[in-house]
């Protein structure tokens, strides 16, 4: 994966950041950043803190501690500033406009609208201007919701979960488009799912939540090659890493290990292998205790 960096630093960046609701925290001391012009995966399951983050990027909500940055810039808290859009999971659309009127709103919403390029979306999409935007199917919806928030022409676009009531194919043709507009306008994209294994390939950056806490974050391809798998003989002797493994199993007669740093010396009858990014994301899940956040 090609890193895409253009010297002008990261586009957010969050340090010691947190929010505590009445029931506790929802994100607890979140360093992290997310490079320009890169495609970001916000990965972490139920509960992880992903829309709290989004949230206070966006600046709809204030953080209890530390604070978060886009582009050098903390969130006002009255608006959304002009570089940021924001999608999020419940892809706010007004079902009895039509689509041509749906955009005319996003016209007098943003003073930066660029009609040509969101009717122009839509357009590609197949969908027609003149429907109720309550008649469209998921995917529609999906694509001009995706045109209101493109028209935006953001620098940066958070996208809470866009692919969950999808089907597959329609998956596909969203982060298509929404993948060829990002690289070819250089827009930062921060995507949020559950599931990375439909991010693969897509993203170039990878922040993990888990019980509100960043589990691994970094360049994709840094991770994938500071990690190996190891597998062998449950039976018999076992290579010992120099740092306890993140993950250690024995499933039949095989003996797997996830590892950070350098493998251990071969053994007769072990492989190593580089992990697939859902496989180390998940292990890293599972080797956190961290969902017990204090209240
Ligand atoms: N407005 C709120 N008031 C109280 N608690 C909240 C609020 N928003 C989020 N939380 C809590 O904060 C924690 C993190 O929630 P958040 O919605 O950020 O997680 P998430 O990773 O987006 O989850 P999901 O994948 O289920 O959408 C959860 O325990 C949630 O119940």
């Amino acid at each position: 994966m090609v890193r895409r960096t253009n010297g002008r630093g990261p586009a957010i960046q969050a340090v010691g950041l947190g929010k505590r609701y009445r029931r506790g925290w929802a994100l607890r001391d979140c360093t992290a950043e997310v490079p320009d012009g890169s495609v970001t995966a916000l990965v972490g399951p139920n509960g992880a803190g992903k829309s709290t983050l989004m949230s206070l990027v966006t600046g709809l909500a204030r953080p209890t501690t530390g604070a978060v940055e886009v582009y050098g810039a903390q969130p006002t808290g009255a608006g959304l500033a002009p570089e940021l859009a924001f999608l999020g999971q419940h892809k706010p659309l007004y079902p009895s406009l039509t689509v041509a009127e749906t955009l005319r709103l996003g016209a007098r919403m943003n003073p930066g609208w660029d009609a040509g390029y969101a009717a122009g979306l839509v357009t590609a999409a197949g969908v027609p201007f003149e429907a109720k935007v309550g008649t469209l199917s998921g995917g529609q919806r999906t694509r001009v919701a995706l045109a209101l928030v493109l028209g935006k022409r953001p620098r940066v676009l958070l996208l809470d979960e866009p692919l969950a009531d999808l089907d597959p194919l329609a998956r596909e043709d969203t982060l298509g488009t929404l993948l060829a507009e990002a690289r070819g306008q250089g827009i930062t994209v921060v995507l949020s799912s559950h599931v990375l294994a439909e991010l693969e390939g897509v993203c170039d950056h990878l922040l993990l939540l888990g019980g509100g806490r960043v589990l691994l974050a970094g360049n994709v391809g840094d991770l994938v090659t500071e990690h190996h798998v190891i597998s062998g003989p449950a039976a018999g002797p076992v290579p010992v890493p120099s740092t306890p493994p993140i993950a250690d199993h024995v499933r039949g007669d095989q003996r797997i290990m996830l590892i950070k740093g350098t493998p251990p010396p071969a053994l007769p009858g072990w492989r190593l292998q580089r992990p697939r990014l859902d496989v180390l994301a998940l292990a890293y899940m599972r080797s956190s205790d961290t969902r017990e956040v204090a209240a």
